[in-house]
């Protein structure tokens, strides 16, 4: 400050001139002022460079530094309604505050006022609190001489001296954040090792979308043998990339380069790294890979002209995403039901849990090696298996390759190691168990498996193979003949016993019945071809038979005491197998004629579909009369047994409502347009959403659902089924349904998560408002935390409790075009956009007036709690 030196008047200057009294008061104090600030100023110089921080300035709880082009911004903030307070970096030009990386995730500062940031003695960033002079943060120390603290317009804030030419590459800097990420990967930031100085760079997950503290999922590369990168659940590994092939990761074939993102793998001997980066003169493109709270990697592309980050990728995606669903030896294809095979040589080592959908114990040889006479299987479109303990060669050509895992008896399989517009290179060699694997339809790449020369064939191995086949075959013949004659014998006189005599015994496998003869009795619905007129039966051949016996000895006779719930077509039992597996059997009551459509339509949906937010069913029993369905067993029963249970209502807080709510989500986006089908579930309620022994939801109960084929989108039926307070309006009315019912109910479902209150739909005549009128009118007055459920305890996100209302009552609104497909509502719940949500409209169905006549005959909680008409399923005419 060059004061004194000033051409211009000043009060100095009037003072000699003038030295008038007045005058010369006002410029003694002009005078102490200019001598007060610039005393503080030398001591709490402010930032005056708006992205860089010198040694001698301090950052304040209310400054900020924006990178030079104002694309990021770091400071201090509180995420949501918490109110603690954390250094971090977010997009400046974003309005719904997206945050990027935080400094101190696990020590936040209980206020901000007495916060700075400054460069320390020791040329490291600090973060103080002045009035504790508590150390919230530091990064490391560094030997500068003058350091500067830099944000970069890549959301990088570096540390690096002030003279200094360099900011080209991010290996000059002396600090740089992108050392040290937390939940987001930026283009250009490294997630992988520098070997030089044994630095891992990874993400992982904040705590909840409100608390950054570090939480439960990490996705880390691992760096030996063929890299590749594994999402982790705490200990356990929940997902896999699969090695980088040259072009991209083999787990994950939609990974193409476009014009906008180039994706990029180094792996130097100091030096593994995955990155990517954002090309193109569109102008700028904000893109971000995420791990989210709840396990799934995301990446985001920032929409401008809508406002919105949109979901370009995530992962894991299906069950074959799942690590090493199928086990050793085990091939996971997503569009097979069951999704494991063995692969050629191999078998089930565990027969019965692989015919019950369990396939973890992979599959085992039929024929042991015999070393250097092996053979070679091509397997296609392939994910290639776990690599860690591969070998890798870059320069080896496939030929030699395959002569030299030949040589090694150890080695069970090879690939190339690149491949690159279609050709391959290199060579990449596995020894042991081949784990994860999976096929895809097409992206993959080959991939040859060591097996004995006998079960690959040669003339001499075909011939042995013919000769078994029709040993093995004549033998069945003969075995399923006499066991025919044998059952015939035994049925008729175990006919004439109690139930508790008759002899135990279960069929295992689909080659021991033949699905049409079964069902023969049974009317076959027009839509068994499933749309196409092609489609086999392959899953309910699949699909295990259990005999009446079997599942009688299981659940005690059936008796009360393993009685679990009772449904609109009979009673749910506990069982065990002989084998120890708890299961749940549904048996329909003999004399309901309208269980054995649904039986039906149970058993042909619900045996093609398979997510982990579905409900397995294990297998199915017809035995004259008896009509039975064997589902896996969830220990804490549906949703309804607790949510409306006063003594049970407090185990679920607010983490595990937000959970089931985006585990039902998933669910039905699963059925609506992931799965190879679209189905519409049309019976969605709390009694129908299982809840298994970590209280992840699935939902049950297929027997009312409908397909939908090509591109149809809704239909109308004169037989309205489902469950008032559930039903959509325009379903319950005039029979129309789509996705868009489902929709509806899933909104219910979510206020009656968030209130724990039944919702009573419309049946009665008083008029006063249902829950969904209650939750409208309490978010018209601002009030909608008064929805929560005192249950829910004081631990709840206001925002996220928001979030999900809002979303609910999305998805009640009156008419069907108003309300969101599961795909958006899947987006609302996890990127936390309240801000860019649509205001809702009015809810259908939210007066208790409407009167109805209808008659129900069961519930599944008379047990557990008394009788309620309104959940139970209905089946009901409407006039056309
Ligand atoms: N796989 C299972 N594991 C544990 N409990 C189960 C299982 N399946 C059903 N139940 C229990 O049995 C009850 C009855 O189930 P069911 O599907 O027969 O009828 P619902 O869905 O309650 O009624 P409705 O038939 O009217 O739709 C459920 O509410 C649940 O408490």
């Amino acid at each position: 400050m060059d004061f004194f030196n000033t051409k211009q008047p000043n009060p100095l200057y009037a003072f000699t001139q003038r030295n008038s009294n007045r005058e010369r008061m006002r410029a003694l104090k002009y005078c102490s002022t200019v001598l007060l600030c610039l005393s503080l100023l030398t001591l709490f110089p402010v930032v005056t460079s708006k992205d860089t921080l010198s040694q001698t300035q301090l950052l304040q709880h209310d400054q900020t530094l924006v990178s030079a082009s104002d694309v990021f911004e770091l400071g201090l903030f509180k995420p949501g309604t918490t109110s603690d307070w954390y250094l971090g970096i977010w997009y400046k030009n974003i309005q719904e505050k997206t945050v990027v990386w935080v400094a101190n995730r696990n020590t936040p500062l209980w206020n901000s006022y007495s916060a700075t940031l400054k460069i320390g003695d020791h040329g490291n960033l600090v973060l103080v609190d002045e009035e504790t002079k508590k150390i919230a943060w530091s990064s490391n120390e560094t030997q500068a001489v003058n350091p500067i603290a830099q944000l970069l317009d890549s959301g990088n804030l570096v540390l690096k001296e002030a003279n200094s030419t360099r900011n080209g590459t991010t290996d000059e800097f002396l600090w740089q954040s992108f050392d040290y990420p937390t939940n987001t990967l930026l283009p250009d930031m490294k997630l992988g090792w520098n070997l030089s100085t044994g630095l891992d760079r990874y993400i992982t997950s904040w705590k909840s979308i409100e608390d950054p503290s570090t939480g439960d999922f990490s996705f880390k590369l691992n760096h030996q043998g063929f890299p590749e990168i594994f999402l982790w659940n705490k200990q356990n590994i929940t997902y896999r990339s699969g090695p980088w092939n040259g072009e991209r990761f083999s787990g994950v074939p939609e990974m193409t380069a476009s014009n906008n993102i180039r994706f990029n793998f180094v792996a130097k001997p100091d030096e593994v790294y995955y990155s990517y980066s954002i090309l193109g003169n569109l102008g700028p493109i904000y893109s971000r890979l995420t791990v989210s709270p709840t396990g799934d990697l995301q990446r985001f592309i920032w929409i401008e002209s809508a406002n919105i980050w949109n979901q370009y990728w995530y992962a894991p995606k299906d069950q074959c995403d799942r690590f090493r669903e199928c086990g050793p030896y085990g091939v996971c294809d997503s569009n097979a039901s069951p999704v494991c095979k063995c692969l050629e040589g191999f078998g089930p080592k565990n027969l019965q849990a692989w015919n019950l959908r369990d396939g973890s114990d992979g599959c085992v040889r039929k024929t042991e090696l015999g070393c250097l006479k092996d053979k070679f299987l091509v397997l296609e479109n392939m994910k290639l298996p776990e690599s860690g303990g591969a070998f890798v060669d870059m320069n080896m050509s496939l030929e030699s390759c395959k002569k030299t895992c030949l040589e090694n008896c150890n080695c069970s399989a090879y690939s190339d190691a690149r491949i690159s517009n279609g050709e391959g290179s290199g060579c990449v060699m596995w020894t042991g168990k081949l784990m994860d694997l999976r096929q895809y339809a097409e992206g993959g790449q080959s991939f040859y498996v060591r097996l004995a020369a006998s079960e690959l064939g040669g003339d001499h191995g075909k011939a042995k193979r013919v000769i078994m086949i029709v040993v093995i075959t004549v033998s069945i013949c003969c075995i399923l003949l006499l066991s025919g004659l044998v059952i015939y014998f035994i049925r008729k006189r175990n006919l004439n016993l109690p139930i508790a005599h008759r002899e135990s015994s279960k069929l295992k496998g689909s080659f021991e019945r033949n699905w049409d003869s079964l069902l023969s009795e049974v009317v076959i619905s027009s839509r068994r071809d499933f749309c196409s007129g092609e489609k086999s039966n392959d899953e309910l051949d699949q699909l295990p038979l259990f005999d009446f016996n079997t599942l009688a000895v299981a659940t005690d006779n059936f008796s009360n005491r393993n009685k679990l719930g009772e449904g609109g077509f009979g009673c749910v039992y506990k069982g065990t197998l002989v084998d120890g597996q708890e299961v749940a059997v549904k048996r329909l009551s003999t004399n309901s004629e309208q269980g054995t459509e649904e039986f039906k339509n149970e058993v042909e949906l619900i045996a093609r579909l398979q997510h982990r937010n579905l409900v397995r069913l294990l297998g199915f029993c017809i035995d004259e009369d008896e009509k039975m369905l064997t589902y896996e067993y969830m220990e804490n029963k549906s949703l309804h047994s607790i949510l409306f249970s006063e003594a049970r209502r407090s185990m679920l807080d607010w983490q595990k409502r937000f959970k089931i709510i985006c585990g039902i989500a998933r669910g039905l986006i699963y059925l609506h347009q992931d799965s190879r089908l679209r189905i519409i579930h049309r019976d969605l309620k709390a009694s129908n959403i299982l809840l298994d022994g970590d209280l992840a939801p699935k939902i049950s109960d297929f027997g009312m659902a409908r397909l939908f084929c090509n591109d149809q989108t809704e239909e109308n039926t004169r037989r309205v089924v489902g469950t008032f307070g559930y039903m959509a309006p325009e379903y319950a009315m005039d029979g129309l349904f789509s996705t868009k019912s489902d929709v509806f109910s899933f909104g219910v479902l979510v206020l009656e998560i968030i209130s724990g209150k039944r919702n009573k739909g419309f049946y009665s005549s008083n008029t006063e408002l249902n829950l969904l009128g209650n939750a409208w009118k309490l978010w018209n007055e601002g009030k909608g935390l008064e929805m929560i459920d005192p249950d829910v305890g004081e631990s709840y996100s206001h925002s996220e409790v928001l979030r999900c209302m809002q979303v609910g009552l999305l998805c009640v609104q009156e008419r069907a075009e108003d309300r969101p497909t599961m795909a958006s509502v899947v987006l609302m719940l996890s990127s936390g956009t309240a801000t860019t949500m649509p205001n809702p409209k009015n809810p259908g169905f939210c007066l208790e007036g409407t009167e109805s006549a209808v008659e129900a005959d069961s519930s599944s909680d008379k047990q557990e709690e008394g009788y309620s008409v309104n959940q139970v399923t209905i089946s009901t005419l409407v006039g056309r």
